[in-house]
């Protein structure tokens, strides 16, 4: 098997490229490659590591014919196009907590050089100017801090500012008030926050609702000589406001790392002798680089060798520990759903997934993800497990889970109901002690059947003489048999055939199958 290959495409920490080698995956770094250039190149990956400034737009992601990661070096994925990735099944993944103390302390330093005016000092102190009377700062102590946005940094942020004697309020839909209760923070509504901070710190993702949460009519409601800090995203202040605001004096001054386009080679807050500019540094520190860029190499080597999926933003994850565990299981649902799939020729409506047993108590999310890929890959071609519960939603699929610690007849069963417009389809399946799938039972008739590359599906009366006809037939066209599995419902009643043969089925085979005597349905199925 050849070695899966990532291109890294923006300034990664050096450990990345050391570890995608030792894990055995080929890597190649080329930073600062233009919109075209990636285009060009990126159908030749399995893998895309990025920072912030590589855009993985929906055009790289139409030309990414073998890509099957994107990892992000850092939080924020706004630079990539996740619906274009789900669409075409590429996993997107981040680093949610390699830089988060360091934007935390970013933070803290900003709202610090802002209190103190320390940027300008500095520049003017250097120039020989001694004006100790322009530069009267305020303090940090029982200034009230709020928060808009209390995740994984906005809580960093709460915790040091706590630490600097601040009341610290949060404005964050999300928050739970008991977690609320853990961070020591007071959960407020924006409006409360605008009226009573002293200081807003910006932490939110930028999102439909969040972009431009800070415009003209916000800063109105702020008290008079509030300070901003926004160490998030640009676009989650709308500019223009923000400098009318500085300049009528509402706001006395903002600390802004992120701008609403970067690399901000210019921009309206610049040179506002309020303002205090980084450009975008909330991440760099020696340690967030190193820790996301280990990370990123990580998270993808292990998902392009052994498929497990750590942070990703568009899938369900699977450990290290988990995906050998769950291997076994995949097999199994993906070969129950391709077998449902396969035997559906109408719309399907509704999928009941039942999980009992040992399976019951494992991360059952791949496993649906999997095996509703087996169900809609016969007719979508391009789906994965990435893409497929999304394909499900999108066709107006329902899909349940049920799931009981219980034992039946087996230890482990996953037992999957598909309702179609015309009919309802059952099939269950198990692992034996060799860890290998057998399909246990069809339309509530036993049967004990290992799924082979070329299977032919025979529903029929359960008459005499028909397992002799069927051998004959297939011997006739020099069509080999390696298994064949038989139920029935009941003596003389529905009975089904499953056999495996060597080999690809003739479609008049299949004919000639159909019209034997007795034989109500007869199908190939691949798996
Ligand atoms: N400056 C930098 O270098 C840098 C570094 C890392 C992260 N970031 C950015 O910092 C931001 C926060 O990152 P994080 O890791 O803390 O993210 P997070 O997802 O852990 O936290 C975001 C919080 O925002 C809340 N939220 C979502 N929508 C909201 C809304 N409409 N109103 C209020 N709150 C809302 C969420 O509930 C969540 O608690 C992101 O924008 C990220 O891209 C910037
Ligand atoms: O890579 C960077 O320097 C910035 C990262 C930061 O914006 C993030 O969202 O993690």
């Amino acid at each position: 098997m050849s070695k899966p290959k990532v291109l890294i495409a923006d300034e990664l920490a050096p450990e990345a490229v050391q570890i995608f080698k030792d894990r055995g995956v080929e890597v190649e770094v080329k930073v600062g490659l233009k919109p075209k250039e990636l285009v060009e190149i990126i159908a030749g990956f399995d893998g895309l590591a990025v920072r912030s400034a590589t855009k993985a737009t929906a055009e790289v992601i139409a030309a990414a014919k073998n890509l099957k990661v994107i990892g992000r070096a850092g939080i924020g994925v706004d630079n990539i196009d996740i619906k274009a990735a789900t669409a075409r099944g590429i996993c997107v993944m981040n680093t949610p907590f390699g830089n988060n103390i360091t934007t935390a302390e970013h933070t803290i330093a900003m709202m610090m050089a802002l209190a103190r005016h320390i940027p300008l000092a500095d520049r003017t102190t250097h120039d020989g100017k001694w004006e100790k009377s322009r530069f009267v700062g305020v303090e940090l102590y029982a200034k009230t801090l709020g928060i808009v946005g209390c995740g994984n940094i906005g809580s960093i942020v709460a915790d040091r500012a706590q630490g600097l004697k601040m009341k610290v309020i949060a404005f964050d839909p999300f928050l739970s008030a008991e977690r609320a209760v853990d961070l020591g923070v007071e959960k407020v509504e924006l409006e409360t926050l605008l009226k009573r901070a002293d200081f807003i710190s910006l932490h939110t993702p930028l999102t439909e609702q969040t972009r431009g949460i800070i415009n003209a009519e916000a800063l109105a409601k702020c008290r008079p000589g509030v300070r901003l800090v926004n160490c998030a995203r640009g676009g989650l202040v709308v500019e223009a406001d923000l400098k009318a605001a500085l300049d009528s004096g509402q706001v006395a001054g903002a600390a802004l790392d992120v701008f609403s386009e970067e690399p901000a080679k210019a921009n309206i807050l610049f040179n506002h002798p309020n303002v205090v500019c980084t450009p975008h540094l909330g991440a760099s520190s020696t340690e967030a680089q190193f820790n996301v860029a280990v990370q990123v190499a990580e998270q993808m080597a292990d998902f392009l060798l052994h498929g497990a999926v750590t942070n990703a933003i568009n899938m369900a994850s699977v450990t290290v520990e988990e995906a050998p565990r769950l291997k076994p299981y995949m097999k199994l649902a993906e070969q129950l759903g391709a077998f449902a799939g396969q035997a559906t020729e109408t719309g399907i409506r509704r999928v009941i997934i039942e999980y009992e047993g040992h399976v019951a108590g494992l991360n059952t999310r791949p496993l649906t993800a999997i095996l509703l890929q087996g169900l809609l890959k016969p007719q979508l071609d391009s789906v994965n497990m990435v893409n497929a519960p999304l394909v499900a939603k999108e066709r107006d699929i329902e899909v349940s889970e049920v799931k009981t610690d219980r034992e039946g007849d087996f230890h482990t069963l996953i037992r999957l109901g598909v309702e179609s417009e015309k009919w309802r389809r059952d099939v269950a399946g198990t692992l034996f002690a060799d860890q290998r799938p057998r399909v246990v039972e069809i339309k509530g008739i036993k049967i004990d059947a290992e799924l082979g590359p070329n299977m032919l599906y025979v529903t029929n009366e359960d008459k005499p003489g028909f397992i002799g006809r069927l051998g004959t037939l297939l011997g006739d066209h020099k069509v080999n048999i390696a298994t064949f599995a038989l139920g029935r419902s009941a003596p003389g009643q529905d009975a089904i055939a499953l056999v495996e043969i060597d080999g690809a089925l003739p479609n008049h085979l299949i004919d000639e199958v159909q019209a034997l005597p007795g034989v109500k349905q007869a199908k190939a199925l691949n798996f």
